[in-house]
């Protein structure tokens, strides 16, 4: 577009604004590069306190990080998605409308150079498009970040965040390569006994929220499953076979994660189901990750994969999500690990993703039997995901909230 063009735009805006669009009426989208798929929201806000309106989501897989070699093939997969943008938005918005791509743990996890090469493909998409292209609109998001804005997506959908009387909760994220916890210490005592690298001061609506969060990379459920597998940052050798007593006896396949091959099976000979599992798998989170002594008798929001692994296995709903026990988790694990082959319709990998979690909450967490767990995917049919954090945190920016 010219700026000429652009000009006309703005002059008959009244006029192309459609019926639905109120005057107050203004837009963000945010992608979401995630290890396991690439996603864009559009959210249409209403007024400057702000408003959430509406939201347009939309999600691609693979992630951009399997286009490690091929920038280019990668950035194609944002443009795709960004052109659903070009249709959502009311033309004479365009060039009001912000666009960024925050990158998580699967760009992290590639190397500086492969990750920058794929960014910069993407920031020239952002470019080429009508849309407005702030400072930093392309970039990997901290993994502090991460959680923070979570926190502030579920607390804010939860009506936590304005009037009194806040009673806020924590969050738990599990993605396919890192996972977040998120919580506001209540207890002086948990101040005094957290790493002050877990702690982070964040200002969200002319409030300042002292925030527990971590992010651990290399803990998220798909990079959990190579950790068992004993294959996590390992030079895999070609024809090099991973083992597990948490995959069917009779089973080899293969598997493709960030742009590398592994070749895995289960015990052919050995032991298999929920007990050896359990054993594998505590090797991989016992002792690694830090224990707030607040959270065990707190509840928490926990999605992504906690919400798809409990709906595969019928635990909550796939639509209305459902409220838990982590005892519950534990069950379903014995359940699945201990009879293996009448599950092997579903994926290979339930019994060993059903036993992770199910240690991660316990013996990483330290989280007890019957800690409460709140699953849901949408809040006000918003998507609960740290995208809608990090636009206001946009919006605020660029001064176009209060
Ligand atoms: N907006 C969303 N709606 C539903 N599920 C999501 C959304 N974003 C992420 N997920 C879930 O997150 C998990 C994958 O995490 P992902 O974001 O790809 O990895 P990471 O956070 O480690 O980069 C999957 O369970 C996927 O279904
Ligand atoms: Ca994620």
């Amino acid at each position: 577009h010219s700026n000429r063009e652009m000009w006309f735009q703005d002059f008959l805006s009244p006029n192309t604004c459609p019926i639905n669009a109120k005057a107050n009426t203004f837009y963000g989208i945010m992608f979401d590069a995630g290890s396991t798929g690439t996603r864009i929201h559009i959210y249409t806000f209403v007024q400057k306190s702000p408003e959430v309106e509406g939201e347009i989501f939309e999600s691609v897989k693979p992630g951009l990080s399997a286009y490690a070699d091929q920038p280019e093939k990668g950035a194609e997969t944002v443009k795709a998605l960004l052109d659903m943008a070009v249709d959502a938005v009311p033309p004479h918005l365009w060039k009001k409308t912000p666009v960024v791509l925050k990158a998580t743990a699967g760009l992290r996890l590639l190397s500086e150079e492969k990750a920058q090469a794929l960014l910069s493909e993407v920031k020239e998409v952002f470019e080429e498009s009508p849309f407005l292209v702030p400072e930093d609109s392309v970039g990997i998001m901290d993994g502090s970040h991460e959680g923070i804005l979570a926190w502030i997506t579920v607390n804010f959908l939860t009506g936590q965040l304005s009037g009194q009387n806040q009673q806020t909760v924590g969050i738990l994220d599990l993605g396919g390569a890192s996972t977040q916890i998120t919580f506001l210490p209540r207890f002086e005592e948990t101040l005094k006994e957290t790493p002050e690298d877990f702690l982070t001061s964040f200002e969200m609506f002319n409030s300042t929220y002292k925030l527990y969060t971590h992010s651990y990379l290399g803990f998220g459920l798909k990079a959990a499953r190579l950790a068992t597998l004993g294959a996590l940052n390992m030079e895999v050798v070609d024809g090099q076979m991973f083992r597990s007593s948490c995959l069917p006896k009779h089973l080899e396949a293969e598997w493709h994660f960030g742009g590398v091959k592994y070749q895995y099976g289960g015990n052919k000979e050995g032991e298999t189901g929920f007990k050896p599992c359990y054993l594998e798998v505590l090797k991989v989170v016992k002792g690694k990750l830090h224990q707030p002594d607040e959270i065990r008798g707190s509840s928490f929001y926990a999605f992504s994969y906690y919400y798809d692994r409990a709906a595969d296995t019928n635990l909550i709903d796939y639509e209305r999500g459902g409220v838990l026990e982590v005892r519950n988790f534990e069950r379903k694990a014995k359940e699945v690990c201990d009879n293996m082959e009448r599950y092997n319709s579903a994926s290979p990998f339930l019994c060993m993703d059903l036993t992770y979690i199910t240690a991660l909450l316990k013996e990483g967490f330290g989280f007890r039997d019957n800690t409460i767990l709140k699953l849901t995917k949408k809040v006000n049919n918003i998507e609960t995901s740290w995208t809608l954090g990090a636009t206001f945190y946009l919006l605020q920016s660029l001064g176009m909230t209060y």
